[in-house]
């Protein structure tokens, strides 16, 4: 890798803070997957294990300011719990008492800051936030590979006042995602989903020059079912994209890319256990009130059957409300689809990891990537910011 990574630093008596994504599903203050912190745990027990004191930043979810449902607490008790280190939560984000803190911790101690989204500078990469955080440290370490194409503060901004090095979690998504990103083998085919709808569905646009075959579920598709007049109900859609989504469906007619829309939709009124629920056609649309919150079984043979050939396959995105099981059969099937693939596999994002361990098809895959819009962006082509960031490898 051309990136300096922590094997690269020396960190004996050293104070890092390493930024990491921790941005795991929560519910009732008790983490439900813990996908991402397990996969930065290697990289946070090496600072341990070279007498460093550790500070960790991460944001959790999309706060507006403080928002106690969005506190990093319950991260911290999770991490101390499964990895046995002096995990010390302090509730702020900067400031005074985080000083103190650091001050106070000894080598091996690992401090979980408070959500760096409760600080309105993380998100518009404020320099004085940055500044803040790195003043506190000696080394900045880099294994956020789930946030690294946002230029933020705590990943991006830090950079230009201590040296930035990768993480191995960082180091490995890299190296795996490059091979994809290069050399991938066809037919090549995308499956996306999830409710990200605004951020991930320009990424099509750049995938069009790669894949062969793009099969859209999850609230994605229904944007691109507006954008053709099928009447959607009360399903996510992003209505200033209907263009964008139109725009796609044309321009990959032109390039001969097979794109996949579901035929058929599991439909309930709210998004609840137990909720009374039907299988329309999507032809007939989706009654007034309903919302679509799986694929439906007609679209699960049609995907199946699309991925029967593949050699490559990227998957990010779940195809329906997983976490409710009466909507998680069509991502459970699809992901049972994408494991029998003779080819590379990858299944990325924190959501559809989740998915995954959910099933326990973690290791039925070539790699799980903890970045869902990261590996998408990666896999157009893009630099990352937050790849960008980390210091280049001395020559
Ligand atoms: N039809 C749907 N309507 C509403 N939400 C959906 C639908 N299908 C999937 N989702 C939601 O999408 C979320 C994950 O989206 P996203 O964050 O984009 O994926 P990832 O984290 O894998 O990158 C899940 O919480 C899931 O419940
Ligand atoms: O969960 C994340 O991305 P993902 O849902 O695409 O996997 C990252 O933590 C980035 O979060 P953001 O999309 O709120 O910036
Ligand atoms: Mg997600």
């Amino acid at each position: 890798m051309k990136k300096m990574t922590i094997r690269d630093v020396d960190l004996n008596g050293k104070t890092v803070i390493m930024r990491v994504d921790f941005n795991v599903p929560v519910e009732n203050g008790k983490v439900t997957d813990d996908t991402r912190i397990v996969a930065a745990l290697p990289t946070i027990k090496y600072a341990v294990e070279h007498n460093a004191k550790v500070i960790l930043l991460s944001h959790l979810g999309r706060p507006k300011g403080v928002d106690p449902k969005y506190s990093m607490k319950p991260v911290a008790e999770h991490l101390k719990q499964i990895s046995g280190l002096n995990v010390i939560f302090v509730p702020h984000v900067v400031g005074e008492e985080v000083k103190r803190a650091v001050q106070e911790a000894k080598p091996k101690d690992v401090i979980v800051l408070e959500n760096t989204r409760f600080h309105p500078g993380e998100e518009k990469n404020d320099p004085e936030l940055a500044k803040a955080w790195a003043e506190l440290a000696d080394i900045h370490v880099n294994d956020a590979f789930g946030t690294a194409h946002r230029a933020h503060a705590s990943n991006v901004g830090i950079a230009s006042f201590i040296p930035s090095v990768a993480g191995f979690l960082m180091e490995k998504e890299i190296e795996f995602l490059n091979k994809v990103t290069y050399e991938p083998d066809h037919p090549y085919v995308v499956v996306l989903g999830g409710a990200k709808v605004s951020d991930k569905i320009g990424v099509i646009t750049n995938l069009m020059n790669k894949a062969d075959k793009i099969l859209i579920g999850g609230a994605m598709m229904f944007t691109f079912l507006k954008a053709q007049g099928l009447n959607v109900g009360s399903s996510l859609v992003e209505n200033d994209k209907l263009d964008l989504a139109k725009q796609i469906l044309e321009q990959a007619e032109q390039k001969k890319v097979k794109m996949v829309l579901p035929v058929d939709c599991v439909i309930a009124q709210k998004i609840e256990a137990n909720a009374e629920k039907k299988i329309v056609d999507l032809k007939d649309g989706i009654p007034e009130g309903w919302m679509g919150l799986d694929i439906g079984p007609k679209t699960v043979e049609l995907f199946e059957k699309e991925l029967e050939d593949a050699k490559t396959v990227v998957w990010n995105g779940p195809m329906g409300v997983f976490e409710i099981d009466d909507f998680a059969e069509g991502t459970k099937r699809v992901a049972l689809a994408i494991s029998r693939v003779k080819g590379t596999t990858v299944v990325g994002g924190g959501d559809s990891a989740a998915a995954v361990a959910k099933f326990n098809l973690e290791s039925a895959y070539s790699h799980v990537s903890t970045g869902g819009g990261a590996s998408l962006e990666f896999l157009e082509g893009r630099e990352l910011p937050g790849i960008k960031s980390i210091a280049d490898k001395k020559k």
